[in-house]
């Protein structure tokens, strides 16, 4: 192949995962659409590297040992020091992929494996080494939870200090492999400060998921993320978290789990005050997750029960819009503050 024939397939490539991003995360596709180059595709392939291993995770229908075994391999992959074949990783996925008309843009993600891990190599060196760790470390963390759970079928967590064990793995990791992108070249103080305060970003953003999609995390995935602890203390028992019967005492626990995101709202907001805008950077593709985040606790404030009783708790579709407006023009940091204020109480459109 000339090399003019390899940027070719490479530029057709990075395209194909771009589409790919926006077929699998609303929040990312916001994201990654403010963004500039270079950061855009480098958060794009971070992205799509994660939510691979995040899709044989999620898998109800493949069994805790092979899904195990499956995120083991893919880490390997990633390794430079070990000889792991992306053909050998496809031969034992090929079984659990579903039929091509049925497969979702999840598993079309799956199956283009190969396609996604080469357009990674294909970045430049220093990007590639700041990402190859943290996502390492999340594709372990998965591993390592689906062992845990092995006999249960899916993930049963535990208590508080468990699952934000299992947000660390699942989303603070991507915090750390943002930061690494964006903070090349910052201070040393405002590196610092952004590392002090990336997990707890983080950590908002996954908890409020995960107070939010209670329903489809256990019917779709098996998994239940509310601590058990904390259920218990409502005599629910973890396999009847969505039983008509449990409604209020999940709702609680659903309170109970909007409230700890709370408390890492200050930080998150610290780590965006400080954020460079540089490498393609923009303040706007985190502050939009954030805010959105917001406005999703006021919602899981005002109507927790949703969560059980319509399986559907978000912010409406004309407050989306009226935010992205916000962000249209130039939008100082000082308004983050407003904002806030402004979408913990009601929907921006209003
Ligand atoms: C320092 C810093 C910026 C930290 C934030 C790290 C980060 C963005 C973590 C991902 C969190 C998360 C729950 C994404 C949800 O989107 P999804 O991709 O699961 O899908 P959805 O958008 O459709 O819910």
């Amino acid at each position: 192949m000339t090399t003019a024939q390899h940027e070719l397939t490479t530029d057709a490539d990075l395209e194909w995962c771009y589409d790919a991003v926006h077929g699998v995360s609303r929040t990312f596709s916001i994201t990654i659409d403010r963004l500039e180059e270079p950061m855009s595709k480098h958060i794009c392939l971070g992205y799509l590297l994660c939510r691979i291993a995040d899709t044989i995770e999620d898998a109800g229908h493949i069994p805790p040992a092979e899904q195990t075994e499956l995120l083991t391999e893919y880490d390997r992959l990633l390794d430079p020091e070990t000889d792991q074949s992306v053909e050998a990783f496809m031969a034992n996925v090929e079984p659990w992929l579903p039929e091509p008309a049925d497969r979702s843009n999840d598993w079309n993600v799956v199956a283009e494996t190969p396609r996604v891990l080469q357009t990674f190599e294909s970045l430049n060196e220093e990007p590639r080494e700041i990402m190859r760790e943290p996502v390492r470390e999340l594709v372990d963390g998965m591993a390592m939870f689906t062992d845990r759970y092995a006999d249960e079928g899916g993930l049963r967590l535990q208590t508080l200090e468990e699952l934000e064990e299992y947000c660390w793995y699942a989303a603070g990791t991507v915090g750390t492999l943002i930061t690494g992108l964006v903070a090349r070249g910052a201070s040393k103080d405002r590196a610092e400060e952004m590392r002090d305060n990336a997990r707890s970003f983080a950590l908002l953003l996954q908890l409020v998921n995960i107070a939010k999609d209670v329903e489809s995390d256990y019917h779709e995935e098996n998994n239940v993320y509310l601590p058990a602890e904390w259920l218990a203390e409502e005599d629910v028992d973890l396999d009847a978290v969505t039983d008509e019967e449990n409604h209020n005492g999940v709702t609680n626990v659903v309170e109970r789990v909007t409230g700890r995101a709370e408390t890492y709202l200050d930080d998150a907001q610290r780590y965006l005050e400080v954020v460079p805008e540089q490498h393609g950077n923009r303040l706007s593709a985190w502050a939009i997750p954030y805010l959105l985040a917001v406005g999703t606790m006021r919602e899981l404030r005002e109507r927790p029960e949703d969560v059980v009783e319509e399986g559907d708790v978000k912010v409406p579709r004309a407050e989306v819009y009226a935010l992205l407006q916000q962000f249209e023009e130039d939008m100082s940091r000082s308004r983050l503050d407003e904002l806030r204020a402004t979408m913990a109480e009601q929907p921006l459109h209003q």
